[in-house]
């Protein structure tokens, strides 16, 4: 186990928004997150990204309390992608991603050729070589949000979070970007919107109000039932003739 929480809540003005989350996430694997909007997932991730601090329960990274450990450290190990992610907008898109190297840079390490090639293979895992010199100002949503996992991916995390990462991707991108992340050597959580694409994580969570209902295989965890009770839609599966793989359709419950 590389990351857990215990009891973990986060409450405001009283109100509970995330609530009682027991979760132990295992090395390697690609956990998906899925929930209706307003259902507490991008809370839990920023609690689990350290950036906001629960108000009951803890996170622990390889056993050490988050809430204890320095920031640069933390940085080393996790790299969040936030939803709404921004940057300033007179930066390159190198800039950008150099940020991602942030947390290794010391006086007595400053910036070498290693750190060069992190950064240009992190262009090139998301398909943004060439648009080194780009003013981030220039580029469309789904470049932005490509420029943003660049930099988290040449932060050299062992944990990655990643908060819609295919939001603003057009679908080849999407593939792509999801297929990277599963083949990485981290930890990964996915707050994911697309039901068939937490098909593909190794686990899923289901958050509901705020509560974790539900964890574990997708194919265990994504059924009929849960997605009527969870979401309000009626799903129909359905098999791919290519390769016999399933799918969901979804229509309203009534
Ligand atoms: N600072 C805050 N003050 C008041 N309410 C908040 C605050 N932050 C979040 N909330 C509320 O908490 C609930 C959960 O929000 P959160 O952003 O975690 O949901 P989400 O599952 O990520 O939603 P979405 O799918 O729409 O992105 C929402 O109802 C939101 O309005």
């Amino acid at each position: 186990m590389i990351l857990e929480a215990h009891n973990l809540g986060w409450s405001v003005r009283g109100k509970p928004i995330v609530a009682g989350v027991d979760l132990v996430v295992n090395e390697d694997e690609t956990l998906g997150l899925v929930g209706p909007n307003g259902s507490g997932k991008s809370t839990l991730m920023k609690l689990l990204a350290g950036i906001r601090r629960p108000t009951s329960g803890d996170v622990r990274v390889k056993g050490e309390a988050l809430r204890a450990m320095p920031r640069p450290a933390v940085a080393q190990l996790i790299a969040f992608l936030e939803q709404q992610a921004e940057t300033t907008e007179a930066i390159t898109v190198k800039d950008a991603v150099d940020l991602g190297r942030t947390p290794w840079l010391t006086p007595l390490q400053p910036w070498s050729p290693k750190d060069d090639l992190i950064v240009a293979q992190a262009l090139a895992d998301t398909d943004m070589e060439g648009f080194e010199r780009r003013s981030w100002a220039t580029l469309s949503g789904g470049e932005r949000q490509r420029v943003h996992l660049a930099r988290a991916l040449a932060q050299q995390p062992q944990i990655l979070l990643l908060d819609e990462p295919t939001n603003h991707l057009d679908v080849q991108h999407q593939l792509s970007i999801l297929d990277l992340v599963a083949k990485l050597p981290v930890t990964s959580v996915v707050a994911l919107h697309d039901l068939n694409q937490a098909l593909s994580c190794d686990r899923v969570g289901v958050l509901s109000g705020g509560r974790l209902v539900a964890l574990g295989p997708p194919h265990e965890v994504l059924t009929v039932e849960r997605i009527g009770a969870v979401f309000g839609v009626r799903a129909s599966i359905l098999t791919d003739p290519a390769d016999g793989t399933h799918m969901f359709r979804f229509h309203p419950a009534s």
